[in-house]
């Protein structure tokens, strides 16, 4: 069993895949958190490799010596966050005992549906867990975060969901929107792709272009945007979604919009989304007349929102911006890991981006 800890000894935490990119800002963020000691460093075909030759950005880590990913490196911490491709957690997850908190990144664990899972990745799905997104409006009137209170396991969102589902969550569970008319399209930096090589990543492919890929409601990331509405909702959401690769190394801008429901007064409208964020300190609604940009939440663990009423249209727009690897990724763990272990929701975060 579990148990909070007390006082203000230092939590141990290990990182599998710490050569990548999610890995590498898991790092940076436990570097700064006053509880976590840095613990195991596991990778796969880096193994035997210090961190500083993948991850030169983080000097008091530079010696430490890589180790494979095993259950074996792995036990003994407080935490142990996977950052490892898909497919790779659930088996390491399985052999780590009740008593260490285990994050993953991946997207192992976030879907509640086996269908879904089936259709989109293909494989045995593993099952679900407590979904890191502790701000995501639900339609009982709760927050995600009180699944997140004392939890044992933990699935971290999705980059793209994480910008899309709350720029469109306050408007789902204030029912001021149809649920069968959504559309959303976003941009990406690369680093959503990951280290490993690929060719349509090469330079000469992604400087000076943008390009869309995973179109026609094939992403899957779709069923998780679709799962986090619902939940908005409290009925079934249909979303189209399209991704698009941007030339820029970090960040998420994405424009979602919904058709409004009969009847809802659109100078109405933005207070739903005024009033759902207000007291969350990594959820900014902009004043009016502003708009998101990935620049101004890089390396942050904000996210920015605007909304607008499309009037001719009679649909809602709601831009929002993300760092994908800070609260897209590595940024949302630790906040879901503060919230598991009892301590402050935003201890060793920061809504303060990296600018120009
Ligand atoms: N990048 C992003 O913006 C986001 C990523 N994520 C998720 O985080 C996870 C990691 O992504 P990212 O850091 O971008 O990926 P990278 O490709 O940058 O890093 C992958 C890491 O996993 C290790 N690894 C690869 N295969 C295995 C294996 N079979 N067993 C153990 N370790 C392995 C790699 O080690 P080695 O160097 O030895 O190959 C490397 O350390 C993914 O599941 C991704 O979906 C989630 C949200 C956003
Ligand atoms: C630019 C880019 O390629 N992005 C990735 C998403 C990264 C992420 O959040 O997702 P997962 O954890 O679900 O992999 C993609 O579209 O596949």
């Amino acid at each position: 069993m579990r148990m909070t800890p007390r006082g203000t000894a230092p939590l141990t935490a290990a990182v599998a895949g710490a050569s990548g990119y999610a890995g590498g800002e898991l790092l940076r963020l436990l570097l700064q958190h006053p509880r976590f000691r840095v613990g195991a460093l596991t990778a796969a075909s880096s193994a035997g490799s210090t961190l500083g030759e993948h991850q030169p950005h983080l000097p008091a880590l530079a010696d430490r010596v890589l180790r494979p990913t095993t259950p074996d490196v792995l036990a003994g911490h407080d935490v142990v966050f996977l950052a490892l491709p898909h497919g790779a957690s659930a088996e390491v997850a399985a052999a780590l005992g009740e008593d260490v908190v285990v994050v993953d990144c991946g997207a192992d664990h976030r879907l509640t549906d086996a269908g879904a899972w089936a259709e989109f990745y293909g494989g045995t799905h593993a099952g679900s867990w407590p979904y890191g997104l502790p701000e995501l409006p639900r339609a009982d009137g709760t927050r995600q975060r009180e699944a997140l209170k004392g939890a044992g396991r933990i699935a971290v969102p999705g980059c793209y969901p994480t910008g899309v589902s709350l720029a469109l969550a306050p408007g789902f569970a204030a029912g001021l929107l149809q649920h069968d008319d959504v559309v959303v399209v976003a941009a990406s930096g690369t680093s959503g792709a990951g280290k490993a090589p690929k060719p349509h990543l090469l330079g000469a492919e992604v400087m000076g272009a943008m390009s869309p890929y995973g179109v026609g409601g094939v992403h899957r990331h779709t069923p998780e945007i679709e799962q986090n509405l619902t939940a908005a909702a409290g009925a079934a959401v249909r979303v189209s979604f399209t991704p698009t690769l941007a030339p820029m190394p970090r960040g998420i801008l994405a424009t979602s919009t919904a058709r409004l429901a009969a009847g809802v007064d659109p100078a109405a409208v933005r207070a739903a989304w005024v009033e759902a964020y207000a007291g969350e300190p990594f959820v900014h609604v902009l004043p009016e007349g502003r708009w998101p940009s990935t620049a101004a939440v890089l390396g942050s663990n904000a996210v920015q929102l605007q909304v607008a009423v499309d009037v001719r249209a009679g649909r809602v727009v709601v831009v929002s911006a993300v760092d994908n690897l800070t609260k897209g990724t590595a940024g949302g763990a630790v906040q879901s890991v503060n919230l598991a272990l009892g301590l402050d929701e935003g201890l060793g975060l920061s809504a303060a981006g990296v600018a120009p």
